[in-house]
Formats: structure tokens, C-alpha cells, sequence
């Protein structure tokens, strides 16, 4: 993918092993303003590790790693400010309220107490949830509990956003909210990272689809891309192309058999 604009993200052969098992056997990857990268891949792959490598909460790699021209791990986090991120499992404070949650982190990304809180509390609201803002998020269902997240993530304006799964439990007009909300940011120069299982989505909101595949990128493109070099219809099955994966109607029968045998 050619542009003039500096990568925010530069990987080059990354490598990680895990107790002498090779989890990330080469990993190249440059990440542009504006892109939604669609990080995709069967589990196990190396996404999770990948991004934890990024945001400095992985040390032990091999090769280079720049986010902003700094390397993770270097002593000078500054530029963890300018990402945010939603994981996949959330350590979310459940005893304390949402105000008091997110005033905590948009304290840790710079902001002041009353800055966070009344951005928190407008993107709650946008979000309706500007009733529960003084509740404590052990009340809140696993969908309200995902918008806090994602609020969390954009409290301090970041440059790099990297989700893993962050429709996850939201409803269906909260979906289309989001997904608008990411064509935007993306539309204002933010890079964001998609990571995700839920093909359909993944193929309709990036710009750039990066497949990774026993700690090796298989495929790199825009949707259009991979399925003009795959002669497949839809991403759910270039991902099965390319991974090698045609058993599913196999195993499932497999697996009803199972369930029926008693
Ligand atoms: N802390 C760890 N110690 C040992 N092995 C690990 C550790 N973290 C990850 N692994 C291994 O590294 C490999 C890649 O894991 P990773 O979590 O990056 O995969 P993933 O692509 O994010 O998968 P998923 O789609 O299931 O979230 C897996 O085989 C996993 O077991």
C-alpha cells in the first residue's frame, strides 16, 4: 500500500515465541493515518500478542517495533497517550461508578478531572446511558458495559485506536452508531485497528484487511484486493481459502453425533 504520510505503526519481522514455541514467525506491517486495518486471523494466530507488543504490555519480541518513531518498552511512554484501546476482556473497576471510572482514565491520559467527566458524561448520553452515570458498572449489562469501554478509549482524542471485538454485546442501533462513529474518526486521519471474528462487519467498515495466519501475514489488501487475487465471494470465505479451512460442514456433523449419542 503506497502513500506519501508516514506510518504511525511500523512492524518489521517481528518474532515472538512463548516458552520456546514460535507465535510470530515475521511479522511486517506499516499502518497509515486514516486506515481501518481489519486485523484478522483463526484463533491462536498471534493477533492478541501482535497489538499487546504495540502497546508496550508484551516485552521479549524480536525485530522492530516503532508507534509515533518510538519503540515500546524504551522507558518513555508518551506515546501511549495518543492510543486508545478496547480489549477483548475488560479489567473494568465494576465497584465503581461510570463517572468515577472514566474520570480515573481520562485522568491517566492527561486530561483534567473536570474535562474527563464532562466528556465522559456527554458520550454516555450519547450513548443513553446518561441516567446511569453516577451507577456503579457492576449493574450494568455486558453491552453497557462495552460502551463504557469504548468511551474509555476515546476520552483523550487518541491518534491509534486498536479494538478487539468492541461491537461485542452492543445492540443493533448501537452497532450502526459505532460503525459510523469509526468511518468518521478514520474520515479525520485516526488509524484504527480491527480486530475481530465477525467477518461481515470486518469486510464492510475497512479500508485494508491484514489476515494473519500461524504468526505470518497470509493476505494484506483492501476487500476488493484479496477477492480479485482469491476468486471468493466474501471475506468468511477467503478467510477459509486462506487458511486452509473446508471441514466446518465435517466437524459439525461430527459434533451433532456427539451430542446425540446420548
Ligand atoms: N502469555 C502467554 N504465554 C504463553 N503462550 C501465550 C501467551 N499469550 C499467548 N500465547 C500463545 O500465543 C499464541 C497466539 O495467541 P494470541 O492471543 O496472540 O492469538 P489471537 O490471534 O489473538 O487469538 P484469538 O483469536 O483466539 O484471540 C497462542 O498459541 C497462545 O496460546
Amino acid at each position: 500500500m503506497t502513500t506519501t504520510k508516514d506510518p504511525v505503526i511500523k512492524l518489521a519481522n517481528l518474532r515472538m515465541s512463548y516458552g520456546g514455541r514460535q507465535v510470530l514467525n515475521g511479522v511486517d506491517l506499516e499502518v497509515y493515518p486514516g486506515q481501518i486495518i481489519g486485523y484478522i486471523g483463526p484463533n491462536g494466530a498471534g493477533k492478541s500478542t501482535t497489538v499487546k507488543i504495540m502497546l508496550g504490555l508484551v516485552e521479549g519480541y524480536q525485530g522492530e517495533v516503532q508507534v509515533f518513531g518510538q519503540h515500546p518498552g524504551d522507558g518513555d511512554a508518551s506515546y501511549m497517550k495518543r492510543i486508545g484501546y478496547v480489549p477483548e476482556i475488560a479489567e473494568l473497576y465494576d465497584t465503581l461508578t461510570a463517572r468515577e471510572y472514566l474520570t480515573f482514565i481520562g485522568e491517566l491520559y492527561g486530561l483534567s478531572t473536570d474535562e474527563a467527566e464532562m466528556r465522559a458524561r456527554r458520550m454516555m448520553t450519547e450513548f443513553s446511558l446518561g441516567d446511569v452515570f453516577n451507577s456503579r458498572i457492576t449493574t450494568f449489562s455486558k453491552g453497557m458495559k462495552q460502551k463504557v469501554l469504548l468511551i474509555s478509549s476515546l476520552l483523550h482524542n487518541p491518534d491509534v485506536l486498536f479494538l478487539d471485538e468492541p461491537l461485542s454485546g452492543l445492540d443493533a442501533n448501537s452497532v450502526m452508531v459505532v460503525k459510523e462513529m469509526l468511518a468518521l474518526l478514520a474520515a479525520q486521519g485516526k488509524a484504527i485497528f480491527y480486530s475481530s471474528h465477525i467477518m461481515d462487519v470486518v469486510e464492510k467498515i475497512s479500508s485494508r484487511i491484514v489476515l494473519l495466519d500461524g504468526g505470518r501475514i497470509v493476505a494484506d489488501g483492501s476487500f476488493d484486493e484479496l477477492k480479485a487475487q482469491n476468486h471468493e465471494g466474501s471475506l468468511e470465505q477467503i478467510f477459509n481459502q486462506l487458511t486452509g479451512f473446508n471441514e466446518h460442514q465435517d466437524i459439525a456433523g461430527r459434533l451433532v453425533s456427539i451430542v446425540q449419542e446420548v
